[in-house]
């Protein structure tokens, strides 16, 4: 309870005491009672209009009630006051003193009484107890518990007695007598238990004054026996206990009033209607820690629609709140605070600075104020300062040129680590000092004067000198370059010097020219520097007539070392291989690694005769190759490694360019790699005529393939009665000045280019429209057709797809189709090949094993191949009759697809003798120029008496 109702209280006390004083007129005191009852009359009729108008309110506006009881038992006290109010008014002077009516009414006055005295001081110690720093959330709900405890049993009471009155069972004078000073002597005892639980001398005791008067007030009523006195006595306690619960009535609607209207309209309080809307959140709280009002931005931030009544700390970051109760102590000594809180808002993790600003004099002592702003964007900008500025400081430490900043009193504002290396001061020392404070004026003698160049020039100022930052330190030239640091104005704010070791650059200088022509790993002349040579020796060559050899050396499978010993060990080999090398040639001599696992040597002043100049270069090489017998070691391990060397000499007239001499010289190590590795050849001019004769003929395929230039030939498979059962689809390309070249001399080539996928698919695709065509004549549609399938057409990715699209297509039957496999295809992954193949099969294609016999026959694989067919090669067929061995291969081939229930297509067959044996021996198929040659469809459907149909 605070002074100032003490106060007034103590004045309305007073002011009765002086009314009563003025009318009382007999001697006894009776009329002052009587005067003092009056007066206490009207204080109640005060308390129970304001109990009526607030519990009213409550009833209307659904809002909760005090800050403890709740609505439910204001709401009741209101009534009861109100219903003493009105009795109060009436009655008693209208009926006659001591009757029974009147006896009741007093009752019924004095039950209402101490109902409404049992709620009101209930809730207040409850409230104030719940509002104390240390106010425990179970001792609360105890409190609630006894106080609708006592409510109900006053309630109850009542009710008891207005039943026994009813049925005369109760002594109504003695009733009258004894219900008020019990209700009396139950809210003293209250008081005085709950009295400990106010903060502050001076609460403390205004509950005990309080208690102390109620129990004065009941003894008097029980003990005075309606003595004058007694009853002087009854009515000063009643008119000291009810003048402070119709005072405290009076204020808490007051002070509740005036909070609802301050809610509903806080600027019109406060008179800060800019408040509301400002960009930083306010929270007023009174002086029990509760919040009273929180303007709209602090409610925006915490995405709740109001604060009133809760507790202060709602509006600290959940991680502070714990410190709550030290602040509460610094706030009610006085101390202002502020700090700093992050809180989780409905937009993020916001940053809030927050101030508390307890309340100025004269105010509730212990209210305070929240002001906080939102500090975020402050947080994220400085956050990115110093990122940029941390970045900033990394990027100039790591400049190995010295970096000085200055202010412009000549101050250092901040070096880099490369200054303060020389310097020999770590960075605190040196910053905030100027040069001479440091000792270094005389060692930068110019420093002064061009700091004053540097200041007045717009553009830097650039100068060399001899610079030792320490003593027995490091002393070189460096080269400085001085640039002011102006603001806007124009203002010179500082200096940036930047010192250059020229010592350090020339030292780069060289590293890049190292780094450019010579290899990092051997430390060979590189190719850039080897070009250069090759360069001049051609033109030395020319000029003095002289041979000179280029030698083009690749190490044979260095892969495999690399891929089981690792890397580390081939970059040893590759270094100890440059070491031999260097070992091998003049010291005039070029050794280079041209990249990879190839090394190049040029040999120069192989004298004025080619074929000396052979022979020498012949024995270079040969003392190559014998060095590299010996086993190299590769970190202890030992490690056999062998060359394929390629040589080309020049020199002779031929002007030659360096990419023609490498080329010839990597030709020549192609044909020594060819020839079986660990050896050398020479260049040869053939060689070269192969290859441009290879990358004509590879141009002239790939057009060929494009103009249409390739055609189909099928050769007839005959049946051992001589009928026709099939035919074989051979390509052939019909050059426009060479003529019709035969598939041996292009297959191979198209099958290194790939140009074989191409050629393949158009092959398999007329292949397969005339099988279609066939299919529509009875004469013909029995016939298969066999196509031939390359390697690599057959691993080529999307083969499976590419031919069923094509018979799709075309409409051939893929029952008619079959294709033919050479046995060097299953040199790859044979899961994988029978896999294709079994895909193919499950549509019905067929296959045939071509060549059968002369390549890579595994037995094994017969039986794992989902086959129809053998052919047996042409080569065991050309010499059956003449050739035991031969005609037991053939012999052999034949019970063996038998017996595998494969069928056998004799190849290459000749003559009617051939035949003999060959059905002798259960064949039953052929095919050679005994049954017909390879021809185009119109000769061949003209040949076998047949013409199918074609679109026109
Ligand atoms: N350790 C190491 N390996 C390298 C270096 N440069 C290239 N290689 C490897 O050298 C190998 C060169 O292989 P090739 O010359 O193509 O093949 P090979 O195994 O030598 O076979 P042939 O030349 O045909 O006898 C590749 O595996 C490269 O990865 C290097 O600097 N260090």
């Amino acid at each position: 309870m605070h002074e100032i109702h003490t106060r007034i209280m103590w004045c309305l006390l007073a002011g009765g005491v002086l009314l009563a004083g003025l009318v009382s007129t007999d001697a006894q005191g009776v009329g002052f009672a009587r005067a003092l009852q009056t007066w206490i009359q009207v204080l109640l009729l005060l308390a129970a209009l304001a109990t009526l108008g607030w519990g009213g309110r409550l009833l209307l506006q659904g809002t909760a009630g005090s800050a403890f009881m709740g609505r439910p038992l204001w709401v009741c006290s209101a009534v009861a006051l109100g219903g003493f109010a009105v009795l109060l008014a009436l009655p008693l002077r209208l009926s006659e003193h001591g009757s029974r009516p009147a006896l009741w009414l007093e009752l019924a006055v004095n039950i209402l009484l101490s109902i409404c005295l049992l709620i009101v001081s209930i809730d207040l110690l409850s409230s104030a107890r719940r509002n104390s720093p240390g106010a425990v959330p179970r001792a609360s709900h105890w409190l609630h518990l006894q106080s609708n405890g006592a409510v109900l049993t006053a309630l109850a009471l009542l009710v008891a007695v207005t039943a026994g009155v009813a049925q005369g069972l109760v002594d109504l004078e003695g009733m009258r007598r004894y219900v008020l000073p019990l209700g009396m002597l139950a809210c003293c005892a209250w008081a005085a238990l709950q009295s400990r639980h106010f903060a502050g001398q001076s609460g403390r005791w205004t509950v005990l004054r309080l208690a102390a008067a109620l129990a004065v007030g009941a003894a008097a009523i029980l003990l005075g026996a309606g003595s004058h006195w007694a009853m002087l006595l009854e009515q000063a306690a009643w008119c000291y206990a009810l003048s402070v619960l119709a005072l405290v009535l009076v204020m808490a609607s007051l002070r509740h009033s005036l909070v609802g209207w301050a809610s509903a309209h806080p600027a019109r309080l406060q008179g800060e209607e800019w408040l509301e809307q400002a960009p930083i959140g306010v929270v007023r709280v009174d002086g029990s820690g509760a919040i009273v009002h929180a303007n709209r931005t602090q409610l925006d931030w915490l995405g709740v629609p109001s604060l009133v009544d809760q507790p202060w700390t709602e509006a600290l970051a959940p991680s502070l709140r714990n410190q709550a109760p030290d602040w509460l102590a610094r706030l009610r000594a006085g101390q202002s605070l502020a700090f700093e809180q992050s809180m989780d808002t409905p937009q993020g993790l916001r940053h809030f600075q927050t101030d508390i600003l307890v309340a100025p004099q004269g105010r509730d002592a212990h209210a305070f104020m929240l002001l906080s702003h939102d500090v975020s964007m402050q947080k994220l900008m400085v956050g990115r300062v110093q990122e940029q500025q941390s970045q900033l400081v990394s990027l100039v430490s790591a400049i190995p040129d010295l970096v000085v900043l200055k202010g412009a009193d000549g101050r250092f504002l901040h070096c880099n680590q490369a200054f303060e290396r020389l310097v020999g001061l770590a960075h605190a020392q040196i910053i905030g000092r100027t040069t001479s404070d440091l000792g270094l004026q005389g060692r930068m003698p110019s420093d002064w004067e061009t700091d004053l160049r540097a200041r007045n020039a717009n553009t830097p100022v650039v100068y060399e000198e001899t610079l030792q930052f320490a003593d027995n330190g490091y002393q070189g030239r460096f080269e400085i370059t001085k640039s002011a640091i102006r603001a806007a104005n124009g203002e010179v704010t500082g200096l940036l010097c930047i010192c250059r070791d020229l010592a350090e650059r020339s030292r780069a200088r060289k590293e890049i020219e190292r780094l450019e022509f010579f290899d990092v790993l051997t430390g060979l002349p590189n190719r850039r520097m080897l070009m250069d040579r090759l360069e001049w020796s051609i033109i030395a060559c020319k000029q003095r007539g002289t041979y000179a050899a280029l030698l083009f050396i690749d190490l044979d499978n260095f892969k495999d070392l690399n891929d089981s010993l690792g890397h580390q060990k081939g970059d040893r080999l590759l270094c100890e291989v440059g070491k031999r090398l260097i070992a091998s040639v003049r010291s005039g001599d070029v050794v280079a690694r041209f990249g990879g696992d190839e090394f190049v040597v040029l040999v120069e002043n192989l004298g004025a005769e080619r074929v000396q100049a052979e022979a020498h270069v012949r024995s270079v090489v040969e003392h190559v190759i014998t060095r590299f017998k010996q086993p190299f070691v590769l970190d202890g391990q030992s490690h056999h490694s062998t060359p394929s060397i390629g040589v080309t000499v020049f020199g002779d007239q031929e002007s030659l360019t360096v990419q023609e001499l490498l080329k010839r010289a990597d030709l020549a190590m192609y044909e020594a790699k060819s020839a079986g590795r660990n050896t050398q050849r020479f260049f040869d001019p053939q060689m070269q005529a192969i290859v441009n004769a290879r990358a004509n003929l590879e141009s002239d395929l790939r057009q060929a393939i494009h103009d249409g230039e390739l055609q189909v030939y099928y050769q007839p498979v005959m049946n051992g009665s001589g009928s026709l059962v099939g035919a074989e689809a051979l390509v052939r390309w019909r050059h426009p000045a060479r003529g019709l070249v035969m598939p041996i001399e292009f297959i191979d080539l198209a099958e290194q280019t790939g140009l074989i996928v191409d050629l393949g698919n158009f092959v398999m695709r007329t292949a397969c429209e005339q099988l279609a065509l066939w299919a529509a004549s009875p004469s013909t549609q029995a016939l298969t057709m066999s196509v031939n399938v390359s390697p690599r057409q057959f691993h080529n990715q999307g083969f499976v797809d590419e031919v069923l699209g094509i018979v799709a297509q075309t409409g051939a039957n893929p029952a008619r189709l079959k294709l033919e496999l050479t046995e060097n295809l299953l040199l790859g992954d044979v899961n994988e090949t029978v896999n294709r193949m079994r895909q193919l099969k499950e549509r019905g294609v067929g296959f045939s094993l071509d060549d059968f016999g002369v390549g890579y026959s595994s037995l094994s694989y017969l039986k794992r191949l989902p086959l129809d067919q053998l052919k047996i090669d042409r080569s065991f067929v050309s010499d059956v009759l003449s050739d035991v061995s031969d005609a037991v291969i053939v012999r052999t081939i034949l019970a063996l697809a038998h017996s595998l229930e494969l069928e056998v297509v004799a190849e290459g067959v000749e003559n009617s003798e051939q035949v003999d044996f060959l059905v002798s021996n259960g064949c039953k198929r052929f095919q050679g120029f005994h049954f017909g040659r390879p021809v185009p469809i119109g000769e061949f459907e003209r040949l076998h008496g047949f013409a199918s149909f074609r679109p026109a």
